[in-house]
């Protein structure tokens, strides 16, 4: 019996094509992406569509991919593997998201294009045959949520957005990609330790800002926007330091919401004990932030919504950035475990 795949359209520069108004716009439908894959209807593969949303990537919603989740879920019994095509833009965020909700061994494969259907050298239909090919294929089940982009296999918990518009845009800064895409078979290379799912319910999504730490900065700004938060998370310098003039405004937050302390850089941990200036990563894990460990700004704020989402209390939400973040091996995913619900 051929393997069965379910893709799933949720819009995207993969499905753009133009608009009356001038520019690109998501519109063709993932049946119309599907059809136009040259190869795909040769694969020893039965594709299943299912048109999802039609949005570009920045405006999915949390609970869009909550929805997702669901409806992967309820197609679980008749599925091997899952794609998903969709904007590039938030790509990093939203495979994160499914990685944490996504209990099943089957594979949640995400991808899209850095080029639309219009140009020369579209990207698309070369990634959604990869996804394809992927999601199919014994190899990746049990990675739970991954993204194929340019023939690179990356995990969604690792994966950056890189350059606004080159078709390599994609890298996992932190441990290089899972494996590639070779004459149309997928191998691969490297694991990565996916700690478990998140019982999140995000019908009503809670509100997770990003702050930049920035030369010069007071913390004006910091109070205004914790004071509307249920959860922040503080995008630091270096290895987790700000500004000594923010670090009372951040400390008396983390008395009343979870403040998870990331680094800005772009790679790379937070580190726990090394200096010991006022706003240095030692004082502020001290004064009750929690550290992203190397989970960066955008993957933090997703584990915190998630876990806030699932009624986590602090110490729930230490041990989960502790294991998620990777820097510890010692504390237990703090959620029912996966062999419980693995279909
Ligand atoms: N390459 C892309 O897909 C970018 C697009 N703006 C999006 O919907 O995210």
């Amino acid at each position: 019996m051929k393997p069965r795949v379910v893709v799933f359209g949720l819009g995207g520069t993969i499905a753009m094509s133009a608009t009356s108004s001038g520019g690109v716009a998501p519109k063709l439908t993932a049946e119309e992406l599907v059809s136009a894959v040259p190869g795909l209807a040769e694969a020893e593969v039965d594709v299943e569509v299912v048109q999802f949303r039609q949005l570009p990537g920045a405006s999915l919603t949390l609970g869009d991919i909550a929805a997702l989740c669901d409806a992967i879920e309820l197609r679980s019994s008749s599925a091997d593997g899952f794609v998903v095509t969709q904007g590039t833009d938030t790509i990093e965020e939203t495979a994160y998201l499914i990685d944490l909700l996504h209990p099943l061994v089957q594979p949640v494969v995400v991808t899209g294009a850095m080029r639309n259907p219009t140009m020369a050298g579209a990207d698309g239909p070369a990634n959604l045959l990869a996804a394809v090919v992927l999601a199919a294929d014994p190899v990746a089940r049990g990675l739970g949520c991954v993204v194929v982009m340019n023939d690179q296999v990356h995990a969604a918990s690792r994966i950056r957005k890189g350059h606004s518009t080159n078709t390599g845009t994609f890298a996992s800064p932190n441990g290089g990609p899972l494996g590639y895409i070779v004459e149309g078979t997928a191998r691969i290379l490297n694991s990565v330790r996916r700690p478990g799912s998140v019982p999140a319910d995000l019908t009503k999504p809670p509100r997770v800002p990003i702050y930049t730490a920035a030369l010069g900065d007071d913390d004006e700004t910091v109070r205004a926007i914790a004071g509307k938060a249920d959860g922040l998370v503080v995008a630091a310098m270096g290895v987790g330091h700000v500004p000594a003039q923010l670090v009372d405004a951040l400390a008396e937050t983390a008395t009343t919401r979870p403040v998870v302390l990331a680094s800005r850089t772009g790679s790379g941990p937070v580190l726990s004990s090394t200096y010991g200036f006022p706003g240095s990563e030692r004082d502020l894990l001290a004064r009750g932030l929690i550290s992203a460990g190397l989970l960066d700004p955008l993957k933090a704020r997703i584990l915190l919504a998630a876990a806030i989402s699932a009624g986590g209390d602090i110490r729930t939400m230490r041990r989960a950035f502790a294991v998620a973040g990777g820097l510890s091996n010692d504390e237990s995913w703090p959620w029912k475990p996966d062999s419980e619900k693995i279909n």
